[in-house]
């Protein structure tokens, strides 16, 4: 079942940091902005997906369950937000309130297709778009390797979708470069935002 969320030590009345969805077609480097920005500043934590993926696929930290598994946890009314997507399920546990408190946000990396609802569900909601080139998402999802070539290109054909229009904040960040530059670029809108 799902592990509980790491909720910090924060006391009661704690503040609650904001949703912040990191999203952009597959090898845009999602997981690694995430994982760049958690690493420097501690404050900022990152929600684990519950994910019908073998759990030896790696890469992200996730919760791996079977179908079976994601259904019950459907039924029993666990996630915040789920989706379908490249074959898979995926869930956000409602636990990823508690791990708002406290936290100077909570990163979480969504489908583009379920946007709109997760600005219903969450209060102070914000999404950072992560943009390349097509051809840059090419070369990272094969040297990445996690997918074969033919997964690679349906990812690939689902990188232009377009998010939806309405969401009230979003930013975007380009990864064409280095890493830490959109690192950079991540922080300065993170903290624009909390001053
Ligand atoms: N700026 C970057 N420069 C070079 N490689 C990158 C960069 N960002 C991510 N990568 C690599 O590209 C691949 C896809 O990144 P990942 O974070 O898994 O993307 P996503 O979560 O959006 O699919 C990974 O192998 C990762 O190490
Ligand atoms: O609707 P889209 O915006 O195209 O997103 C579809 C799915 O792709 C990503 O999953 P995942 O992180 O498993 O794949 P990725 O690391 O290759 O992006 C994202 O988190 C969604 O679950």
């Amino acid at each position: 079942m799902i592990a509980p969320a790491d909720t910090g030590c924060a006391g009661p009345g704690a503040a609650r940091g904001p949703v912040i969805a990191v999203v952009g077609p597959s090898g845009v480097g999602k997981d690694s902005l995430m994982s760049g920005l958690a690493v420097a500043d501690p404050r900022l934590r990152s929600m684990r997906r519950v994910i019908t993926r073998a759990p030896e696929a790696g890469g992200e930290d996730y919760q791996p369950v079977s179908e079976a598994e994601f259904a019950a946890l459907v039924a029993a009314d666990v996630f915040a937000l789920h989706w379908q997507a490249h074959g898979l399920h995926y869930g956000i546990p409602r636990d990823i309130e508690k791990l708002r408190l406290g936290a100077s946000g909570v990163l979480v990396n969504l489908s583009r297709a379920v946007l709109l609802q997760a600005q219903e569900v969450f209060d102070d909601f914000r999404v950072i778009s992560v943009t390349a080139s097509a051809e840059v998402l090419a070369a990272r999802l094969s040297a990445r390797g996690r997918e074969d070539a033919a997964e690679v290109q349906r990812r690939l054909a689902r990188a232009s979708l377009a998010l939806p229009e309405g969401l009230q904040q979003v930013y975007e960040v380009d990864n064409s470069g280095a890493l830490s530059a959109a690192i950079v670029q991540a922080q300065a809108i993170i903290q624009a935002e909390r001053a």
